[in-house]
């Protein structure tokens, strides 16, 4: 039997979030997670999908000929087979970041692969999920995020920025603005008065496309 993963979607959109916003991007997006994020904007990504052998999810992303995929979901990572998916990604040459809760064991990914590691807030209700050996094992490959909902949470990610000295061992600490719970402005200015070494992230793909699936 072949390797199989379920997956929802497979896209090439614009990136619309981190390192590599802005770039062409193939998606494929895994079904299923065993978090429930308040604010989570992939949630017809918790169930259904199609199980499909790795070489034909492969040959998907060859199509459309990209340098960057992003593998996401879901939680990527609560399929095993993932971490086959995103090794066969990288032999295949491609630029390849995976997008994780950070509840889950991030050790057995490949080190080619930008992990671009959530970090939850209180505001995401699932906060007592995030798994901090992780940390850890970035390197200047990854890429830490914050999604932030509110003045609570964004002291909360200063906080964690500080006790971990986040910026020094990842190559990004990126700040996002909770779609619909918190103005981008807000964020932007709190960042600028205390002078933080992090990215404002906005989600590109919302300004352009609205948050359709598929984009
Ligand atoms: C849908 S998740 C899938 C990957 C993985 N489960 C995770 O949480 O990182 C991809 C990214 O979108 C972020 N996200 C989800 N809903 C959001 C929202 N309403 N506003 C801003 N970011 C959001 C998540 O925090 C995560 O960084
Ligand atoms: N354009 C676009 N960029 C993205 N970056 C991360 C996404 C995600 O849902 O994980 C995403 C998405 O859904 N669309
Ligand atoms: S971990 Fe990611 S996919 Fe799962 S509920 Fe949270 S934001 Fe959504
Ligand atoms: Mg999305």
């Amino acid at each position: 039997m072949q390797d199989t993963l379920r997956i929802t979607e497979v896209f090439y959109s614009l990136q619309g979030e981190t390192r590599t916003a802005g770039l062409p991007t193939v998606f494929v997006r895994l079904t299923g997670c065993p978090l429930r994020c308040g604010y989570c904007d992939s949630a017809y990504a918790f169930s259904g999908g199609t199980v499909r052998p790795l070489d034909d999810i492969l040959q998907q992303v060859a199509d459309f000929r990209p340098r960057y995929v992003c593998v996401t979901g879901g939680e990527p990572l609560a399929q095993p087979n993932a971490i086959s998916l995103l090794k066969q990604l990288c032999d295949a040459g491609y630029e390849v970041s995976i997008e994780t809760s950070g509840a889950l064991d991030i050790s057995a990914v490949d080190p080619r692969v930008s992990r671009v590691l959530d970090l939850k807030t209180p505001g995401s209700k699932e906060s007592h999920r995030n798994l901090y050996e992780n940390i850890a094992l970035l390197t200047p490959n990854d890429q830490v995020k914050f999604v932030i909902c509110s003045r609570e949470d964004y002291d909360w990610a200063v906080s964690k920025l500080i006790e971990y000295g986040l910026e020094r061992r990842a190559g990004e600490v990126l700040f996002s603005p909770s779609h619909h719970d918190l103005p981008a402005r807000d964020l932007a200015d709190w960042i600028v008065a205390d002078n933080l070494p992090v990215r404002l992230q906005m989600q590109l793909h919302k300004y352009l496309w609205n948050d359709e699936p598929g984009r």
